[in-house]
């Protein structure tokens, strides 16, 4: 479990982590979404003491980070995939991670094969590609089988078949009762990892709510509609609260009414339907709804 406390972080006058607050639950996977320069890489560091906060606190596992004697067995992170001793082996710097905290050679071979690193173990790490060093990354992060993981972007580089593993990795993760905060831009990804969402925006929380509510919430809902009584069924919906857009011929998208009672109408009119699909927003649309006003570096749309 992670909590933190009016966490504040500032760099001279730049206020990277602004007074959050949040709680990261076990047995969930968390995603810590955000635009860039946002503050999350800020608040991870943080919660693994490689920052200071400049005013609050953040707990893992109940206490701060330094404050446990062998941190690699409460918390496993993945913040830098690059920031390894690029002459030693993969098996080489696994084992001199594990040396610090008393871990045997037997639970290095085992995150080894749990990253599928086998075949490149002995090779040196600076011969790695970007996906190898994100396996070993998690290795590391893995090694002393720690309640609480925080992973930064763990899909970086990773081919379909790495993408796939590392979800199948983090829902085991999380099955087995552990605490897994996990930050990516993937919104897809996101929206098939993660039951629980942390959003930051300029430093500060803008949303903390299970994915579906984050979903439902940011974006209104439509029903698609197809039927050769387009005109009739749009007469028949005007009202205020409904908004009816004519997208295609014979296809009518509607906001304001669910469909079930479009069903109903159109069947109390003797309309045919076609077509009668409720259309759910993506958790990229939320999140681009979420974060309009927090962008920090936009760009423009090309002409
Ligand atoms: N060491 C530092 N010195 C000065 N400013 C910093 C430092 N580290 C981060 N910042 C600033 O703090 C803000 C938050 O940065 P942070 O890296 O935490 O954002 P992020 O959400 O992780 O972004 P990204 O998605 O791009 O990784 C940014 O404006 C960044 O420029």
């Amino acid at each position: 479990m992670i909590t933190a406390e009016g966490l504040v972080k500032r760099y001279g006058a730049k206020t990277a982590v602004n007074n959050i607050s949040f709680t990261v639950q076990p047995g969930l996977v968390t995603g810590f979404l955000g635009p860039n320069g946002a503050g999350k890489s800020t608040t991870m560091r943080m919660i693994v003491g490689l920052d200071r906060p400049s005013a609050g606190r953040v707990n893992v596992n109940g206490r701060p980070y330094s404050a446990h004697s062998a941190p690699l067995r409460e918390v496993g992170a993945l913040l830098d995939a690059k920031a390894v001793h690029t002459g030693r082996s993969a098996y080489n710097h696994l084992l001199a991670m594990a040396a610090t905290h008393g871990i045997g050679p037997s639970r290095v071979r085992e995150v080894i094969e749990l990253t599928g690193l086998q075949s490149v173990a002995g090779k040196r790490v600076g011969g790695f590609s970007l996906g190898m060093g994100q396996r070993l990354g998690i290795a590391a992060a893995l090694l002393g089988d720690p309640a609480t993981l925080i992973l930064d972007e763990p899909i970086n580089g990773l081919d379909p078949e790495g993408v796939l593993w590392v979800r199948q990795l983090v829902r085991t993760l999380a099955a087995e009762g552990r605490t897994v905060l996990l930050s990516s831009h993937l919104m897809s990804e996101m929206a098939l990892t993660a039951d629980h969402l942390i959003v930051l925006g300029r430093g500060e929380i803008i949303a903390d709510a299970p994915v579906a509510d984050i979903v439902s919430g940011a974006t209104r809902a439509s029903v698609r509609v197809k039927t050769p009584h387009a005109s009739e069924l749009a007469q028949l919906l005007a009202t205020p609260d409904v908004a009816v857009l004519r997208s295609e011929l014979g296809i009518l998208e509607i906001t304001g009414l669910a469909a079930p009672q479009i069903g109903e109408l159109a069947a109390r009119h003797g309309l045919v339907l076609h077509e009668l699909t409720p259309q759910n927003a993506s958790l990229e649309e939320a999140y681009m709804a979420l974060t309009q006003d927090a962008v920090e570096y936009r760009t423009e749309a090309l002409r």
